[in-house]
């Protein structure tokens, strides 16, 4: 039977219902909420009113009539006449609509610039120093003040007008949305696409660029409010649109000096003014609201387009069957940190076989993770990691890769899951989406195919209804559902190697053991090889067939299970394994714990790093390293000057 079995009608047929049932919901979400709702009316009442100003108000806005000059509101003139005899009511239509063009003009215009440079700004560091500062040199002078100096350089028109604007409200923008970006780029989500293999351009655009749209647009309709009051404030001032032309500004500017006597003339383009920018206050409240993405369905999809650009392949090569499927020789990574350059890795090697699980054990801060993620090539290596040593994976050098075809191996060929599976999903997509995308990132499959085979995946890691909950967002899922999504995420591509990053750690007990037996199923129906990273020895009994036992950046023993936990050799394994509480233990006896902790990088010791922890330790452990070796007659490499001594005692 295939894995992924297909029942494309059915799957259909359901996909268009929720579809119907998530659009019915967004509108009953949207009636509910009053300001959205009465922004929307006003904002269509001054759409309309700009739209059929021609019809509103028939009569000429520029047509003089001296002879009629400063009437009074009647049923001939409804709104008076100005100074010159207009007829007011014509003039303040077409004031607003010039108005609600200025406004919409320079809102579409900064939102479009500040969101490029706030998501490109957020995302890199380097090119954030240099943008930013231009913004916030821009930020530091008053609007108005800003405009009015760029308004005297270029002079008065429409145009201009709005090319000031723009660049007086780009600064908020880019700002704003850079600030969402840094928020996202800390979250793990982020950092799994990295691991999923997409570019950065699709990270931006796809995954970061959906959380900032809700404040984007609010922030674009209170633009589009301010644009209005200072483009009134400059035509008030002469510095605006140039008279004549009616706008909500020049017509406030032409009423001034009437204000005691014929106080219409400033009366109804204020209320328009008012009326407007009310408009979209309200409006932009509302829709922030409507948009906060715990609470939204699915509103991304029709507001962002998908990227097509896929990474260029990666050609696997072809290890002997006999060869293992990874071999880590020499490994170094160096990190550059505010300590300084600090060796995170530094010489680990070990090999993970074809439909291997091998265990990586150690205490926090050891370099599991560090080395798992050098596997993946996931720190940034323009800033923060130097690599040294071999990867070879199918018989090819990942350290030889270049980045492009590094993103076809992640997520592809290796993937990898994370702990907290919560913060490795993005809240504003779908399960399924999400699934979709990398299935669609690295096979030239329809949405349609994807959106099966994502089902069929929820299915395969036992998640029930995986058709409803393909359409749910994380927050809806609980935790060990969504370390299933993670693994089905993982298993898209049907990677020939998993690395698991203490998968069960931030998951209750029934759930990990749940959650363990899932990914060996997944091994041994699948072949796929495992490396199993893990603070939990009870878990590598169980479940490898090797171990490497990690101290402070440095493979200290590694072997096969049963051999190293019946003889560990190194103190720290033994330190380790004498900290499992055991069913047949005397209960009344602590625990022994491995005296004192893991020192920081940048204060390694000389010799065995082990050395100040050991209660073997002598003159020769505190100034020469030991090399990891086997001893004499063994499998089991250690990294121990008392090793000998030590395997003939009893752990
Ligand atoms: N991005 C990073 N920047 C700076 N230092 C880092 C970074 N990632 C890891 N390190 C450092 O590398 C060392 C090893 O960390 P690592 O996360 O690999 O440990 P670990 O054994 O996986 O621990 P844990 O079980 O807590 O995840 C630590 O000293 C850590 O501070």
């Amino acid at each position: 039977m295939p894995l992924l079995e297909i029942k494309a009608d059915e799957l259909a047929a359901r996909r268009l219902r929720l579809k119907r049932e998530n659009r019915k919901l967004f509108v009953r979400r949207f009636l509910v909420n009053k300001a959205a709702v009465t922004g929307s009316v006003l904002i269509a009442l001054v759409a309309a009113v700009s739209l059929f100003a021609p019809w509103i108000a028939s009569r000429d806005p520029y047509a003089i009539d001296v002879v009629n000059r400063l009437k009074a509101p009647s049923a001939v003139y409804p709104f008076g006449t100005d100074n010159f005899g207009r007829d007011l009511l014509t003039r303040v239509v077409y004031g607003t609509r010039m108005s609600a063009e200025v406004g919409f003009a320079v809102a579409l215009g900064s939102s479009a610039i500040g969101l490029v440079i706030g998501l490109y700004a957020g995302y890199f560091k380097w090119l954030d120093q240099i943008l930013m500062r231009v913004m916030d040199g821009l930020f530091a002078f008053p609007a108005v003040l800003l405009a009015i100096a760029m308004m005297a350089a270029l002079g008065p028109s429409v145009g201009n007008l709005i090319l000031c604007l723009i660049i007086v409200f780009v600064p908020s923008i880019a700002r704003i949305v850079r600030s969402s970006v840094l928020t996202a780029k800390e979250t793990t989500y982020i950092e799994a696409m990295h691991t999923l293999g997409a570019s950065h351009n699709r990270i931006i655009w796809k995954h970061i660029l959906p959380g900032s749209l809700s404040t984007l647009i609010v922030q674009g309709s209170f633009i589009f409010a301010e644009a209005i009051i200072v483009e009134a404030a400059l035509s008030f001032l002469g510095a605006g649109i140039p008279a004549p032309t009616p706008s909500l500004g020049n017509l406030l500017s032409d009423g001034k000096l009437y204000i005691y006597n014929s106080s219409w003339m400033t009366l109804f383009p204020g209320l328009a003014l008012v009326l407007v920018v009310l408009a979209m206050n309200l409006f932009g409240d509302g829709i922030r609201d409507l948009l906060d993405p715990h609470a939204r369905r699915s509103l991304t999809k029709r507001l962002v387009q998908p990227l097509k650009q896929r990474p260029a392949p990666f050609q696997a090569g072809s290890a002997a069957a006999d060869e293992p499927l990874l071999q880590i020789r020499e490994l170094k990574t160096q990190l550059h940190t505010e300590r300084g350059r600090v060796p995170a890795v530094d010489g680990v090697s070990f090999e993970v076989g074809k439909g291997e699980v091998v265990g990586i054990v150690g205490e926090s801060g050891c370099g599991k993770s560090a080395t798992a993620q050098s596997v993946l090539r996931l720190f940034d290596e323009k800033r923060l990691a130097e690599y040294e040593g071999e990867i070879r994976y199918n018989g090819i050098d990942l350290l030889k890769l270049t980045p492009k075809q590094m993103r076809s191996v992640r997520g592809n060929e290796i993937s990898m899951i994370f702990q907290d599976p919560l913060s490795s999903l993005n809240p504003v997509h779908t399960i399924g989406e999400q699934i979709v995308e990398t299935l669609r990132l690295h096979r030239p499959i329809g949405k349609k195919e994807a959106w099966t085979k994502a089902v069929e995946l929820l299915r395969l890691t036992g998640i029930p209804a995986p058709e409803r909950r393909a359409r749910e967002y994380p927050h809806q899922l609980s935790g060990g559902m969504r370390q299933r999504v993670m693994i089905a995420i993982a298993l898209a591509c049907e990677p020939q190697l998993l690395i698991a990053d203490e998968p069960t750690t931030a998951l209750d007990v029934t759930i990990q053991a749940q959650i363990l037996e899932l990914i060996l199923d997944l091994n041994r129906r699948m072949g796929m090889s495992v490396m199993l990273i893990t603070h939990d020895l009870g878990v590598v009994a169980e479940a490898c067939s090797r171990v490497v036992v990690m101290y402070l950046g440095q493979v200290v023993e590694s072997g096969d299970v049963r051999t190293l936990f019946e003889k560990p050799l190194h103190p720290y394994t033994i330190g380790l394994m004498q900290s499992i509480p055991r069913l047949d233990g005397d209960r009344s006896q602590e625990l022994a714990a491995v005296p004192g902790s893991v020192p920081s990088l940048d204060q390694l010791p000389q010799g065995c790093r082990f050395a100040p922890r050991c209660t073997y330790a002598d003159d020769k452990c505190r100034t020469v390293m030991p090399e990891l070796a086997a001893l004499p007659g063994g499998d089991t490499l250690v990294r121990c000057w008392h090793a000998g001594k030590l395997s003939g005692m009893e752990a």
